[in-house]
């Protein structure tokens, strides 16, 4: 028999998330029925939405929702063989079973030599999210500036890079010096600590003059209320994320976008990359290709052991990783 560990939300987060919100617990799995499979969770993932959607869709004592890279261990699928490595959406768990649905097979063409833990960040959902973002949302276009911030991060990382490949010029921002470094070192133009500059105002305006078509944001908050008097005419905001805001109990108060919108005549738009679920073929195989052929550079950053999932979590939000975080079990 195999007893898989699991962490469970034990308590609601209130503000930034604390260790004793969560438990581990260990449940021990039943023999495979039939076209089942058991797999084993090699890497997991730790990611933002897990603080807005616990709060929203999950009740305590549930086992916490998230994304791994796993390898079937046993299979009574025959679509399955022992050893395939595939991506699910089982939860922090280190063993599990399924019956084959929803859970997606590593790429045929995945080379050997490329990690597995990129199939949850660069060539997985974040590096989905920044390319439908940039072509669909933002509709980028050569000669154009982007602005995004998190930008050391595993959805900003990879839009400063395909924009870059769109011929853009690109601005981020990040919240430490190491990670400024790095931007410029993957091909950011300009690059600013957010957290040290002495205003944003005169960074953003330093950084592009003439202003940003394009403000690909994931944090919301402070930060997109500034950078919005910076669009040019005609700009376009995508709406990626709101991190300034995901651990906040009473909602912030900030300055409001009608203004700007309306003499620039932007257009803001929301977008959850899902809506585009029919193309996450057509994304993964160009974003595959770009970071095989060696034009987008990816960075991660990994947790040894399950046993820190929590740990890892915590760190993702309080800013301490550079490019995707990544539990290894
Ligand atoms: N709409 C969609 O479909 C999707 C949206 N997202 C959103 O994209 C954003 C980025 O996600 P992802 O790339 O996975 O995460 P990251 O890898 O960028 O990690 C989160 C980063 O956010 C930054 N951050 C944390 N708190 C704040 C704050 N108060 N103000 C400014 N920055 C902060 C930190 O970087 P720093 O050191 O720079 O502060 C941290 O490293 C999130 O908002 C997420 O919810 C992600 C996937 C899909
Ligand atoms: C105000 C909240 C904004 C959150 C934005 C964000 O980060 C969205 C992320 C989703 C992404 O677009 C597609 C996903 O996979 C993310 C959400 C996944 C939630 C699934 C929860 C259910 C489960 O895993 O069991």
């Amino acid at each position: 028999m195999v007893t898989a560990k699991v962490w469970v939300l034990k308590k609601h987060f209130e503000g930034f998330p604390k260790t004793s919100d969560f438990e581990l617990k260990k449940i021990d799995l039943p023999n495979l029925k039939d076209r089942e499979l058991l797999l084993e969770s090699v890497f997991l993932s730790v990611d933002p939405y897990m603080r807005p959607y616990s709060q929203r869709d999950m009740k305590e004592g549930d086992i916490m929702i998230g994304t791994q890279v796993a390898r079937v261990v046993e299979s009574k699928n025959p679509a399955f063989t022992v050893g395939a490595f595939v991506v699910a959406r089982s939860g922090w768990r280190t063993h599990f079973i399924s019956d084959g649905k929803n859970l997606q097979l590593l790429s045929s063409s995945w080379p050997e030599s490329l990690p597995k833990s990129l199939a949850l960040g660069t060539v997985g959902m974040p590096g989905l999210t920044a390319y439908f973002g940039l072509l669909e949302v933002c509709k980028m276009k050569p000669g154009e500036t982007v602005l995004v911030n998190a930008a050391a991060g595993a959805v900003g990382s990879v839009v400063g890079q395909l924009a870059k490949i769109g011929g853009c010029k690109v601005v981020g921002c990040a919240g430490s010096d190491d990670k400024v470094a790095y931007l410029k070192k993957i091909g950011f133009d300009e690059a600013f600590n957010y957290k040290t500059v002495t205003s944003l105002d005169e960074a953003l305006h330093k950084a592009s003059p003439d202003g940003y078509d394009c403000f690909f944001d994931n944090v919301g908050g402070e930060f997109a209320s500034i950078a919005i008097n910076h669009m040019k005419k005609y700009g376009r905001i995508a709406v990626c994320g709101a991190i300034s805001q995901y651990n906040d109990s009473v909602p912030q108060k900030g300055s409001y976008v009608q203004v700007p919108m309306i003499f620039k005549e932007l257009r803001m738009e929301g977008f959850i990359v899902t809506r585009w679920n029919n193309r996450w073929d057509e994304g993964l195989k160009a974003l595959l290709k770009w970071v095989v052929e060696g034009k987008v550079k990816c960075h991660e950053h990994v947790t040894e052991g399950f046993e820190n999932m929590p740990m890892a979590f915590i760190g993702m939000l309080k800013g301490e990783n550079l490019g995707k975080a990544i539990v290894k079990v």
